[in-house]
């Protein structure tokens, strides 16, 4: 805490910086309010305002002139108003904590020393003259996160500017009035992050901004790399950096980047809500938000189904280890592998030369254009020319031969039954079209006389043009185009490509696969892996591991869908993404930067990927020179003795380093029965309740263990816990059953993990998911087993948690 005098001068500053707000808000408000009324009034009498007449060419010109002054007029009105009305949110919102930070810094030779306040926004006195709060993503605010008092510096785009930090302060201000008042001398904030950190977890996550760490505020100002990789420990703020880095990037560049061309890559649909109060806390739109689910399934269409991601957790984590378990496995981690990428691109190769597969178009029982047909004109395009781009010349010539042939139909039987069969209305409206439209009766009268010239006769009728022959044509021509619309449409879409069988195609035998891929090293199982994907394929099924490298092949022979419009990729939880996965996101978004967030100490998918270190594959993805690692090891979440416990478990967990706030340790309650243990959780979450923890978790390993915990919990008395599963939407705080890959990336005051013996956890593969799921609890975290403890925790050093036995 500051003394007395300062604390004086602080409340006397804010009492006159939230006076200006004041004042600022109630002289923008009419302006606001008019620029809206003007808008409006301007669309209203939009037409009243331009004379319209268009009888000569000059009248023509001034109409369209005096149409573009009236749009101009308004989109400036509306231009105005939209910025009129943003400058008052950023007051309102400044108006109940307007700073959160100070520093006083002098630059070198210039010997002025600045106070420089720093808030959510910035905000200049009336005169425009001074800054009375600088918003927190200025270059002069960055070394509010950068340094300690003495010596610092900050970058501009004019240059580095260097001096000395004499003062930083930190505040907390609540509806306006000053709480609090520290001066730190060290990195920021410990007093502050304590308080922070020291409260309950929020069904929504929060702005991080007035407690940003160093090493978190290279991350969300970062604006040299193509790829930024954040290996960070559970809870170090990976995604809270991120979302503040999106904040800073659409503030650094508000000129030509928009919301909309950020993309986020949750891992579940529900995250999406968990962080989407961010941005807007900090005056910000939100990014896109997508899993990587939903873009498969955009891109491939409705016609193949496709196991989630969860599904294939689900199968992973609870099948028995037969040896047909043993290849799907294998093939999963083979399928995310850059082998499998080389290989399907040799593939493609191979494709340009034979073996291309196509669909015949069929029509009323009878090939049109028979696969043969495709096929041979196919390959009669030149060799050299590019798979994709010979598919598109198919695709042309079948348009074409689809006109001909829709000409041809039109004389077919079929045309003059169903002619007969149409009723009155429909020949009465063909009838009324071809009277009321003049431009097909001077058409028709045209018509007639070429004929008449052509074969040199007169007319039957001379001058008396045959409408009933003419109606039937027409209506023929309807018919039929009716009917060919849908084959058009399939050639369109490339339904004319068997990709179901072009991708089946590989999973052959192995000798074939060797030839048509290239491949040197076929994976073991390969007879197993092969059977199960064209098992699944023929149920028009895709595994998941078989639909990021389906929908590569896919654009491999049918070209490339890019998006240019984005200029940044984020990938949390960046660890669960195969390289197959990147290299796809990297061709899709080819203008965009990428950061990936994650942590493989929490690769809980068999197609995980290493991020940092010398050997990430990641790191060749843009290649060395574009690409930036940093690492977080300071975990924020979770209390001492939570990450004491948890990161012994972990392979070099004694890196991370706890950030100092303290709780109880882990408690492990040690129960006889099924029934015993789900008695006690249930009575657990009651008292945890009783004692104020808003958000408890009962965490299992799977969806089916989760549904067996709420039944049981429910039956003894846990009646509130609300039972969560891939559909479940939005998080909402309260007391939850969930399986631990649901719980990614989020946090509970409190963490029951349901079952923690040894028949649940026990595959060395299933560590990090039991890892996962302990680092979720902030404040508490116990843990139960029915019967022997997992091997992870038996190898924990007992001095770091407490147990308690249940008897019988
Ligand atoms: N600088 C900070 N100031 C205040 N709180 C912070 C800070 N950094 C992290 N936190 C808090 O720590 C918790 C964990 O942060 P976050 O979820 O961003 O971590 P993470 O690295 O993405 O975690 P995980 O990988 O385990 O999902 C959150 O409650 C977040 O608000």
């Amino acid at each position: 805490m500051v003394n007395e005098q300062d604390w004086n001068q602080e409340q006397e500053r804010l009492s006159k910086v939230k006076g200006q707000l004041q004042e600022r808000i109630a002289e923008l408000e009419p302006e606001v309010d008019g620029l809206q009324n003007q808008a409006g009034e301007i669309r209203k009498r939009f037409w009243e305002e331009v004379t319209v007449n268009t009888a000569s060419d000059e009248d023509f010109e001034e109409t369209f002139h005096s149409i573009k002054q009236q749009e101009a007029l308004l989109s400036e009105r509306e231009r105005s108003y939209r910025l009129k009305l943003q400058q008052w949110k950023n007051l309102q919102r400044l108006l109940p904590s307007p700073y959160f930070g100070r520093i006083d810094f002098t630059e070198n030779g210039l010997g002025i020393k600045e106070q420089v306040y720093i808030g959510v926004s910035s905000f200049v006195d009336s005169e425009g003259l001074n800054f009375l709060i600088y918003d927190w993503r200025t270059p002069i605010a960055s070394m509010y996160y950068d340094y300690s008092p003495g010596p610092a510096a900050y970058d501009t785009p004019g240059g580095r500017v260097e001096g000395v930090m004499e003062l930083k302060r930190q505040y907390q201000i609540r509806n306006g009035r000053l709480q609090n008042v520290f001066d730190t001398s060290l990195t920021i904030g410990d007093e502050l992050l304590q308080q922070v950190l020291g409260k309950g977890a929020d069904s929504q996550m929060r702005s991080i901004v007035a407690t940003i760490q160093k090493e978190q505020n290279a991350i969300i100002r970062d604006d040299q790399s193509r790829m930024l990789i954040v290996q960070g420990a559970a809870g170090s703020g990976k995604t809270s950096a991120a979302l503040q880095r999106v904040a800073y990037l659409l503030y650094k560049d508000r000129e030509r980047l928009k919301a909309d061309q950020v993309v986020l890559f949750s891992p579940n649909p529900m995250f999406n809500s968990y962080v989407s109060t961010v941005l807007p806390e900090l005056g910000e739109e939100n990014m896109q938000q997508a899993t990587f689910q939903e873009y498969l399934e955009y891109g491939l269409g409705a016609a193949l189904r496709l196991e989630d991601p969860f599904d294939q957790i689900e199968y992973v984590l609870t099948e028995q280890s037969t040896r047909e378990y043993e290849a799907r496995l294998k093939g999963i981690e083979y399928k995310a592998s850059a082998s499998f990428l080389q290989a399907l691109q040799n593939y493609a190769g191979w494709l340009g030369q034979e073996g291309m597969r196509f669909n015949g178009i069929r029509f009323r029982d009878r090939d049109l254009i028979t696969a043969e047909q495709m096929e041979a004109q196919f390959y009669s395009y030149d060799p050299s020319i590019r798979l994709a781009v010979r598919v598109g010349m198919l695709q042309e010539w079948l348009l074409k031969e689809l006109t001909l042939l829709e000409r041809k139909e039109r004389t077919e039987l079929w045309v003059q039954e169903e002619l007969n069969y149409l009723d009155n209305e429909q020949y009465a409206a063909v009838h009324k079209e071809l009277h009321k439209e003049r431009g097909v009766f001077d058409f028709a009268e045209k018509y007639e006389e070429i004929q008449e010239f052509l074969q040199n006769k007169p007319r039957r009728d001379e001058g008396d043009f045959d409408y009933a022959e003419r109606e039937e044509e027409l209506l023929s021509r309807q018919i039929v185009k009716e009917q060919f619309k849908p084959l058009r449409r399939s050639v369109k879409k490339m339904r004319i490509i068997d990709m179901a069988g072009l991708y089946a195609q590989l999973f052959g035998s192995p000798d074939v696969y060797a030839a048509m891929t290239k491949e040197k090293h076929i994976p073991k199982h390969w007879a197993e892996v092969c059977e199960q994907t064209r098992e699944k394929l023929s149920r028009l099924e895709l595994f998941y591991e078989d639909a990021t490298p389906f929908l590569y092949l896919k654009e491999l022979v049918e070209g490339v869908r890019i998006n240019t419009q984005v200029k940044h990729v984020f990938v949390d939880e960046g660890q669960d993404y195969s390289m197959f996965q990147y290299e796809f996101l990297k061709k899709l978004f080819p203008r965009a930067r990428m950061t990936v967030l994650g942590d493989f100490g929490q690769a809980i998918f068999t197609q995980a990927t290493e991020l940092y270190g010398a050997d990430s594959p990641l790191i060749g993805l843009y290649g060395e020179p574009d690409t930036r690692l940093i690492r977080l090891v300071r975990s924020y979440r979770s209390t001492r003795e939570i990450v004491e416990f948890t990161r012994s478990m972990l392979p070099g967990g004694q890196e991370i380093v706890p950030f100092d706030r303290s709780g109880g340790k882990p408690l492990l309650t040690q129960a006889a029965s099924k029934g015993q243990l789900a008695a006690q959780i249930a009575e657990d979450v009651a008292v945890l309740q009783a004692e104020g923890f808003a958000s408890i978790a009962v965490i299992t390993k799977t969806a089916a263990e989760s549904i067996e915990a709420h039944d049981l919990l429910t039956a003894h008395g846990g009646a509130q816990l609300r039972l969560i599963t891939k559909e479940t939407p939005t998080f909402e705080n309260g007391a939850v059953v969930i399986p631990a890959y649901l719980a990614k990336g989020v946090e509970f005051d409190a963490v029951l993990i349901y079952d923690s013996s040894a028949d649940v956890y026990h595959r060395e593969s299933e560590r990090k998911l039991f890892y996962t799921a302990c680092t979720r609890a902030m404040h508490r975290l116990q843990l139960y087993a029915a019967g022997a403890w997992t091997p992870f925790i038996k190898a924990v050093d007992a001095s770091l948690y407490e147990v308690k036995e249940l008897r019988d």
